[in-house]
């Protein structure tokens, strides 16, 4: 099976690092921190929407978007140290590789910092591609990174696992089954998630992806 799997959110929680990379950034501009909660909101879009929703907040005018997003960017590779994968996540992988699967990552985050924050949790070895927001000339929910990870990894039944709103429409769009990790950053209730399953812990989701692997072989 292929599986591709969305990044902040769904295998790491990021926000911490986010967060204190967005508050270097707004500490030059004489503005007030923002709270993790917020930091949570402002994920899932891709960095130009983070750092749009970032000023917003803090009342910065559009004039400084790419300034600020230039800045952002600089700090980005190397705002690693505070995240953490969700439990389970690295014993999760390991396991899936060991079963055979090919496995990938899609995520709106850019492409430098979601390898170096892989790299940095010693996870990038399990996955045989990865592709970021800036990878393409689209991001999610546009499904196209969804068609060309799959393609990168190879033939059989696709799977995206994901964590948002975000995931779930870039998945319908593709046509792909969707699993949701249910405690990532959403913001819609589960139900309008459409997931194909739904999962709290990532020790599951090995027979998860197997039992998805029989319903879809049939
Ligand atoms: O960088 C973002 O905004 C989101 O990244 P994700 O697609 O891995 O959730
Ligand atoms: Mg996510």
């Amino acid at each position: 099976m292929r599986i591709l799997f969305d990044l902040d959110g769904t295998l790491i929680d990021s926000v911490p690092d986010l967060r204190a990379l967005a508050n270097r950034v707004l500490a030059g501009e004489g503005c007030a921190p923002i709270t993790l909660e917020q930091a949570r909101d402002f994920v899932g879009s891709g960095a130009p929407v983070f750092v749009r929703r970032m000023r917003a907040a803090c009342g910065i005018p559009d004039s400084e978007q790419d300034r600020l997003y230039r800045a952002f960017l600089d700090g980005y590779e190397t705002a690693v140290d505070l995240t953490r994968p969700w439990p389970g996540v690295p014993e999760a992988l390991e396991a899936l590789k060991g079963a055979g699967h090919r496995l990938g990552v899609a995520t709106n985050k850019p492409w430098r910092p979601a390898c170096a924050v892989l790299d940095h949790l010693g996870l990038s070895h399990v996955f045989d591609t990865v592709l970021g927001g800036d990878s393409l000339a689209t991001r999610k929910p546009d499904p196209t990174m969804l068609h060309d990870g799959f393609a990168a990894l190879g033939g059989g039944l696709r799977l995206f696992v994901g964590d948002s709103e975000i995931d779930a429409e870039t998945a319908h769009a593709a046509g792909v089954p969707f699993l949701l990790y249910a405690h990532g950053y959403r913001k819609a209730e589960i139900p309008e998630l459409r997931a194909e399953a739904v999962f709290d812990h990532f020790a599951d989701l090995p027979e998860l992806v197997a039992a998805t692997a029989r319903a879809h072989a049939l």
